[in-house]
């Protein structure tokens, strides 16, 4: 069984971790975080350092980054990826989340429960399917993409990097949404929404342009 780190202290971390404790393939042996000091316990593994602690560990052979912000995760990511070009990036798929023949999964990604993907839809690099998150069949995700708790899409949509969904939202059939949008909470999305804006509402109108990495949680 792989020895994996995980990145984050937070509420998003702990989910992270029942995802890879009920897959039981990998063993998490601490956790790093910027904020946290050592020794810090949290839901049963301790805070072990930072990102800069990785030089040294040659323990390790496997990390995920367990952060729910996707700008920040992304920062967090290539951090790493810097610090440690060879250590791989784990993806974390829930034992009753569904990933149809065909469909690919990104490294760094995380599939929580009940989740489905269906055929051949491919969900990018460090993404995040929260509980009960559905992207149907022939759809594109993006990387640093996430989708809260119920959000769905029909088949064939597109997603762009760095996206995220609100909890509840639904995007219908082969509409594309940019990248670096955030669609907000219950919207039912009808039509194309473009690259950094804030859309929501039934049916979702873009409300405002936004910054990469301007906060949304
Ligand atoms: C496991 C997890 O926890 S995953 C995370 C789950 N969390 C989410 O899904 C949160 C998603 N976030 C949202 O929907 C947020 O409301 C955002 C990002 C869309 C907020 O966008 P902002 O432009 O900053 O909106 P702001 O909070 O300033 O509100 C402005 C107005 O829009 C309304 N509004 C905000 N979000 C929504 C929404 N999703 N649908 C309808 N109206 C909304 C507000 O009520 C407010 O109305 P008012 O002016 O009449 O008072």
């Amino acid at each position: 069984m792989k020895s994996i780190l995980i990145y984050g202290a937070g509420g998003h971390a702990k989910a992270v971790i029942d995802v890879i404790e009920k897959a039981g393939e990998c063993r998490v042996t601490g956790l790093l975080d910027r904020i946290k000091p050592p020794g810090t316990n949290v839901y049963g593994y301790q805070v072990l350092g930072n990102e800069n602690d990785l030089a040294v560990d040659e323990s390790v052979q496997g990390l995920i980054v367990a952060i729910g912000d996707n700008w920040l995760r992304a920062e967090v990511a290539m951090a790493i990826r810097s610090i440690r070009p060879d250590l791989p990036f784990i993806t974390a798929i829930h034992p009753n989340a569904s990933v149809a023949r065909g469909a690919e999964i990104g490294e760094g990604s995380v599939v929580m429960a009940g989740a489905v993907v269906n055929s051949d839809t491919r969900i990018g690099k460090h993404c995040i399917l929260y509980t009960l998150a559905s992207v149907d069949h022939d759809s594109s995700v993006g990387d640093f993409v996430s989708f809260a708790p119920h959000a769905a899409t029909g088949g064939g949509v597109s997603i762009g990097a760095y996206t995220a969904l609100g909890i509840g939202a639904k995007i219908i059939h082969s509409v594309s949404i940019g990248e670096h949008t955030v669609v907000g909470a219950g919207a039912n999305v009808l039509s194309p929404i473009a690259d950094y804006s804030v859309a929501y509402g039934t049916p979702a109108r873009e409300i405002r342009a936004r910054k990469a990495g301007e906060r949304y949680l």
